[in-house]
């Protein structure tokens, strides 16, 4: 039962006068999984390095069970870190790299053995205790950095871009085994990265940042389908986001237009690729092919808005358009923005 709260947070480096970040509040329930995403800069790695106590914040409090751990040097922390670069010793051998910290917990040697050797097959590394750091490869190294952190059986797990340094395939491989490690284990768990695939693939929960505060937060599926502002909807996933006028219940952009029961005005569209449909036009076009892009199992049509607004569509049967072609369009689901949050969902 562990239960992270970070409480108007705040961290103002002297340096520069950065607000990296900015009154940041999140509670992460017990057990739950809780992605940081943002852009670079946004103040993610900030956030959790003040968890794990390697920052100190400049105001705000951090609880960890009700314990307030606000300003706790790492080591007297109930955190486990794992970086992007592992920092594991490459002197030692991959049981040694383990037992380190449980030496100097005073744990005895044969719980030390026994633990290591259990988070090792966790991990799936057992037998690989002897090995040398240097005589694994990535990925099984930043097992043993998770194993590291592991074995101390901290309450809440932070990890900072555990996979950035690898290969497409060993992230996506390396992503179901930490997840299923960390609903095998129940634990808390704050995770930043800047995939947007890993945090939709992994997180019970999405922080969307931005300039050290909180853009939106929530499941993942509610996240990809219900964005709550122009920089969400713009940030995950492919989207389109056009910028046009309402007058009378008719949204216009250029050529294009589309009924939007909303109030005069300017407003923001937000319409995914898989949500248009194309047509190919002679007459009365509302926008040009630009390029046609075949994946095999559907095609991305870019396309020119009559004032040269490129949108991306998404069409099952990529042979039936041509570069240049004129095109209309229809969507069938929409949101809209006006001034940063949504005015219409359809
Ligand atoms: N030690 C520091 N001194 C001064 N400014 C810093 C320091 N560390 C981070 N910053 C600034 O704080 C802001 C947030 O940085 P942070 O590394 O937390 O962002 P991030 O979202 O993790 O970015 P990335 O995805 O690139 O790692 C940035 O503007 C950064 O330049």
């Amino acid at each position: 039962m562990s239960v992270l709260k970070i409480s108007d947070v705040t961290k103002v480096f002297a340096a520069g006068n950065v607000v990296a970040v900015d009154t940041f509040s999140l509670d992460v329930a017990d057990g739950e999984l809780v992605c940081l995403l943002g852009p670079s800069g946004s103040g993610k790695s900030t956030l959790l390095r003040m968890v794990g106590g390697f920052e100190r914040p400049t105001g705000g409090l951090i609880t960890i069970d009700g314990e307030d751990i606000t300003h706790l040097p790492p080591e007297k922390r109930p955190t486990g870190m794992v970086f992007q670069s592992h920092a594991l010793w490459t002197h030692m051998n991959v049981f040694k790299n383990l037992a380190f910290g449980l030496k100097l917990r005073r744990i005895p040697a044969d719980e030390i053995k026994r633990r290591v050797e259990a988070v090792l097959e966790l991990v799936g590394l057992g037998g690989y205790g002897t090995r040398h750091v240097n005589q694994l490869s990535g990925g099984q190294q930043q097992r043993v950095a998770l194993a590291r952190s592991l074995v101390l059986e901290p309450k809440i797990l932070l990890l900072d871009e555990p996979f950035a340094s690898l290969d497409q395939h060993l992230r996506e491989r390396l992503r179901e085994e930490v997840r299923d490690i960390q609903q095998r284990l129940k634990i808390t768990t704050l995770f930043v990265t800047h995939g947007q695939d890993e945090a939709l693939s992994m997180a019970d929960r999405i922080v969307v940042m931005r300039d050290g505060k909180t853009e939106q937060v929530d499941r993942p599926d509610i996240i990809y389908r219900e964005p709550q502002t122009p920089f969400v909807a713009g940030f995950i996933g492919t989207m389109n986001l056009i910028e046009g006028t309402v007058a009378n219940g008719t949204f216009t952009r250029a050529g294009y237009s589309a009924p939007l029961p909303v109030s005069d005005g300017p407003a923001i569209l937000a319409i995914r690729p898989e949500a248009l449909e194309l047509t190919v036009a002679s007459e009365g076009s509302q926008g040009k092919v630009h390029r046609v892009t075949d994946y095999g199992t559907h095609g991305l049509v870019d396309l020119d808005l009559n004032d040269a607004t490129r949108i991306k569509v998404m069409v099952p049967h990529p042979d039936l358009f041509k570069a240049g072609q004129g095109v209309t369009l229809a969507a069938t689901a929409v949101a809209a923005y006006r001034d940063g949050a949504v005015i219409h969902r359809t």
